[in-house]
This record gives C-alpha cells, structure tokens and sequence, in this order.
C-alpha cells in the first residue's frame, strides 16, 4: 500500500498508510478500537477500496485487476464473515463453500477432492469430529478454528486473521498460538497477517508489526523496533511495562 487514505463522510479512517509486506514475513496489526485495523485488512482482503493512494496485492493493482479472480488466494477470517454465516450451517459445508467464495450452501456442487479437503482442513485445526454440526452449536474457539479451516480452504497466498483469539479463554488462546506458530513455521503456508488487540497472542516467531492509531501509522517494520514500550504506549496512549520471555511470548502492563 503506498499512500492509501480512506474515508467515510467526514471521517479519516486511514491516513496516508505506506505498508509492503513480503512473502516469507509474518505481520501482526495492533492499535486501540477504532484505529483502523479492520479498515486496513479489508483493504488488503480486497472488501474495501481507498479513497486516495495505490494497493498491490499479489502482484495485482487494485482497480485494475478483477477482485473475484484474487479473492481465492487470500483467505480471510473474521467476525464479520462469522456474523455473515447461517446458523444452520454445518462446519464441512462452512469450509468447503469457500472454494466458491459464498456462505451458505445452495445448489453449487462440489468435487469429492473439495470435500476430502475440508474434512482435512477441519482435523488440521483440532475439530475433526464436527464436520457435521451446526456452526450455531459450536463454542467461540471452535468457531474461530472452523473460520481458519476456511480460510485455508483454496490454498491462499495470504492470510489474514481478523482477531482470531478474541472470546477464546486462557487454554483456547494458548491452543491457537500455538497452532498459529506451527503454520508460521510451515514454509509452504501462506502469508499471515494477524490482526490483534493483546501482545499475549503474539506467536513466538512472527516476524513484523503494523501498530495503527487513528488511521495513522506509529510504527511498521521488524517486532523489535515496531512492538517496543515506546511505540505500544504511544499507540494505546497508556505508559506500558513490554516485556518479551526467553519463548519470545510477549506480555505488556501499565506502568505503576
Ligand atoms: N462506514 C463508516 N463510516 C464512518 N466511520 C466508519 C465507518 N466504518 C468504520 N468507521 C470508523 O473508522 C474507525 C476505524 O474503524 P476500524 O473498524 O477499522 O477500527 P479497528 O481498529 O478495527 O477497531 P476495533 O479494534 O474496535 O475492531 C472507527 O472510528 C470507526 O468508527
């Protein structure tokens, strides 16, 4: 994204954001609610276009480039997908359906070798045993797990995680980070890009922050100059304690 600016009526949600991300780096995007992380990810999900500015994703410049033919390589998952989802869903159809870019099975009829990855999808992220239940049945961590199967569901070049931890308890989001670190690690995974509100969910070895306050940029580059004291607590606005542990987990408190 070179120079991009978005805005709804009179509101500047994204202020002249310059962000490059590279195949081979993994990204966190943090800031305070309302700082423009989702706006951001839209924009790179190809969901949302900007008011001023130039995006490339994968190669292809947004305007000149038809969406539907590069949606299939970003997998997204978020709490706006997950509202968008029929309760009566059940999970196999929720992951295969994205091969064909809707939710909510009609009368599209899918490949067996679709089918047998969506069930291997569902086992990968540890709900193998749900294909057939309703989506509406699940709890929150199951939930998020079968939105990741999802998204991985077309093999995706990208990846983008809107708060995948949000709602989960403390084992849940330990279980996730720990699944996000195991895909990190897999060169033949895509790209992530996690979006997230708590250094905690940090997977050990993600390699680059976006931090976004009011639409603007605070700081972008590797985790060690971009997630430091200085840049959290000028993002938040709350003088914080951030620490990182031999594990590389982070964790971050307000100064006493
Ligand atoms: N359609 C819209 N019209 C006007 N303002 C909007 C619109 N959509 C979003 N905004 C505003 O833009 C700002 C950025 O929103 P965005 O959802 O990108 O923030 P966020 O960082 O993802 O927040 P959160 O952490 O709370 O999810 C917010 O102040 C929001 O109220």
């Amino acid at each position: 994204m070179s120079h991009v600016t978005l805005r709804r009526g009179q509101n500047v949600l994204l202020d002249d954001v310059s962000w490059h991300v590279e195949e081979g780096q993994r990204w966190i995007v943090m800031g305070p609610n309302g700082a423009g992380k989702s706006t951001l990810i839209n924009i790179a999900a190809t969901r949302a276009h900007p008011t001023k500015g130039n995006v490339a994703i994968l190669g292809e410049v947004l305007g000149a480039v038809d969406v539907f033919d590069l949606r299939p390589s970003i997998g997204l998952s978020s709490t706006l997908l997950a509202q968008q989802v029929p309760g009566g869903e059940t999970l196999k159809n929720l992951v295969v359906t994205a091969a064909y870019g809707v939710t909510g099975r009609w009368r599209e009829a899918y490949e067996p070798e679709d089918l047998q990855r969506a069930e291997q999808l569902l086992a990968r992220w540890g709900i193998a045993g749900y294909a057939d239940r309703k989506f509406r049945t699940l709890s929150e961590g199951e939930r998020k797990r079968a939105l990741i199967a999802r998204a991985m569901m077309t093999d995706p070049e990208l990846l983008i995680l809107d708060e995948p931890a949000a709602g989960l308890d403390l084992a849940g989001r330990e279980t996730l980070v720990r699944s996000l670190t195991q895909l990190a690690s897999d060169p033949f995974a895509p790209t992530p890009i996690l979006v997230t509100h708590h250094v905690e969910e940090i997977p050990p070895n993600f390699t680059h922050a976006m931090l976004l306050r009011e639409g603007q940029v605070i700081a972008a580059g590797p985790l060690e100059t971009a997630l430091t004291e200085e840049t959290l607590s000028e993002a938040f606005r709350l003088p914080l304690n951030v620490s990182r542990n031999a594990e590389g987990r982070f964790s971050a408190f307000a100064r006493t």
